[in-house]
């Protein structure tokens, strides 16, 4: 009898211990890497321990801290994905430049591609034929070549750019939150380059719908922030993100949904409609194979991609102007010597104001919007540097610790727009450029995937911030200090609210505010 009950009892104990085991295995599998080997006993990139299931907001700072420890190819398992991270430029070129064939499509996010996107829209597409369709179909209206179609309107949104900011200003009496402004001028100007049309004024209710359905995507999206995209059985729970993702997509099949709508009327009762993306679209849709909801998609990504990016960079170009103001003294003299005061600076004189570019490249350096850029995906094994990266791996450019790299930008946490002088290239050709520590900076991406709109953005940005050094002087409000190191947004970043106040530089500028020209308000 006692022989039993100790039988029993050893029994019991071994398969305690069995089911500890096999619960630490099973607790290994989900929170510790697997360090992986090619059959030629390459291993896969250095990285942590653990592995997560999302990262926090400020991603980049844990990817920077990793860099600094593991090298500038680091793996890091999120969840059952195998992502790695890199950190300098040379990796960057080799890996998403000349090796493109096998690092330019994209992972099946759950919440952007499936329930936002529905797997259509260009930045959400798998490197394919379908991709390369719809990206040739968007460069029509995109590239270099087709920019100087748009040089006149976005001089005259620059304008209504500068109106706005007076008017919301109450005439530079009171300070200002410009956020509403810049994402009114990137509105309209993608507005007409895709709908043929544009905001009556600040307060047409489309700006509000729209800057809200943009905001809500840049929240939710960010590249390693949900960890529904990394466990996939959470997809199948009524998540509060998940419900997020289903309603935005419903909201922007209903904006977008409506103004493709009446396009297609427009055209059916044979109106004189602007040339324009959608028309485009809608007159080819059967030879060009579109789908309506590739259109939809389509015109979307204007407004999602070239929205808060370029508004965001004009408020961080504020916000700097307005706590360096010796920097913009120097860009205003330089303006004044070169253009004068009686007429904005325009494209022709951009070639002339070296500092005036500078600044521009330095903003996009020390804040670009995207800090982690919507990530390549490897579709083929390969071998780098001894290291192994597996078929299926999110590959993460990662522009923050690019972009502070100490040999490349001295001082890199300092604003200081004189690291450009000297540089004369546009940063559509710098990114061109062989070497790529010469590169100005990141803030496009790389590769085969880099933006389309990298064209479209750098004149607009041009033109708004020319315009703006040209026609006022930014101070700090001096009970409200504006935050230059903390920013909203998990894939788009953009400044947190501020205000500044704002004057009129001289005579002129302060006429042209005033103006009541109704065109360009
Ligand atoms: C300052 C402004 C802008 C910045 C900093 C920016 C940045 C980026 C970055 C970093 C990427 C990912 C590149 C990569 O995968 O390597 C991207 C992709 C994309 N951008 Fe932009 N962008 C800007 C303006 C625009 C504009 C004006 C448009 C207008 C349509 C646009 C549309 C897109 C689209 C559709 C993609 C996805 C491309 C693809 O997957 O093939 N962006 N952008």
């Amino acid at each position: 009898m006692l022989q039993s009950v100790s039988e029993f009892s050893d029994s019991k104990t071994f398969f305690a211990l069995v089911a500890l085991f096999i619960f630490f295995l099973c607790l290994r599998r989900f929170l510790v890497r697997r360090n992986l080997v090619d059959k030629d006993g390459h291993p896969i990139p250095p990285g942590p321990l653990f592995r997560y299931p999302y990262l926090g907001q400020y991603c980049e700072l844990d990817f920077d801290r990793w860099a600094r420890r593991f090298g500038s190819l680091v793996s890091v398992w999120m969840g059952d994905q195998l992502c790695v991270i890199i950190s300098d430029p040379r990796a960057a070129q080799d890996l998403l430049v000349e090796n493109g064939a096998i690092f330019s499509s994209r992972k099946n996010y759950f919440i952007k591609n499936e329930l936002i996107l529905h797997n259509r829209a260009m930045t959400a597409s798998p490197y394919s034929q379908l991709w390369r369709h719809h990206r040739k179909i968007a460069m029509r209206y995109l590239s270099e070549k087709a920019v100087p179609n748009y040089v006149d309107f976005f001089a005259s949104e620059a304008i209504s750019l500068l109106r706005s900011l007076h008017r919301e200003s109450a005439s530079c009496t009171r300070p200002v939150n410009p956020a509403l402004s810049a994402v009114r001028f990137t509105l309209n100007n993608m507005l007409r380059i895709s709908f043929g049309k544009r905001t009556s004024s600040i307060d047409d209710p489309l700006l509000h719908t729209i800057q809200k359905l943009v905001m809500e995507f840049d929240d939710i999206t960010g590249p390693v922030s949900n960890a529904v995209d990394f466990i996939k059985p959470l997809q199948y729970l009524p998540t509060h993100t998940r419900t997020r993702g289903l309603n935005l997509n419903s909201d922007m099949n209903h904006v977008y949904g409506d103004m493709i709508g009446e396009m297609q009327r427009r055209l059916d009762s044979k109106e004189d409609v602007p040339d324009c993306l959608v028309k485009m679209l809608l007159e080819t849709k059967d030879e060009e194979g579109m789908s309506s909801e590739d259109i939809l998609m389509l015109a979307i990504a204007f407004a999602f991609g070239g929205v808060h990016s370029i508004a965001g960079i004009i408020q961080w170009f504020l916000a700097f102007m307005a706590t360096h103001p010796a920097v913009a003294a120097a860009a205003q003299a330089e303006i004044d010597r070169v253009v004068g005061q009686e007429r904005l600076p325009n494209n022709d004189d951009e070639k002339h104001l070296p500092y005036v570019r500078a600044i521009i490249k330095e903003v996009q350096r020390i804040h670009s919007p995207f800090w982690v850029p919507t990530p390549h995906y490897s579709t083929a094994d390969f071998v780098y540097n001894g290291m192994y990266i597996p078929k299926d791996t999110v590959m993460i450019l990662n522009c923050w610790t690019i972009h502070h790299n100490e040999d490349r930008y001295p001082d890199a946490f300092t604003f200081n727009p004189d690291r450009y002088l000297g540089d004369d290239l546009s940063s559509i050709v710098s990114s061109k450029l062989r070497d790529p520590m010469k590169r100005d900076h990141w803030a496009f991406g790389a590769g085969r995937r880099i933006c389309p709109g990298f064209a479209i953005a750098e004149r607009e940005l041009w033109i708004s911030i020319s315009s703006l050094l040209w026609a006022y002087n930014f101070e700090v409000v001096p009970e409200e200090p504006i935050c230059l190191d903390e920013y909203e947004g998990s894939s788009g970043r953009t400044p947190l609210p501020f205000r500044m106040k704002l004057t009129p530089r001289h005579d002129a500028a302060g006429r042209l505010v005033m103006e009541d020209n109704s065109m360009a308000i």
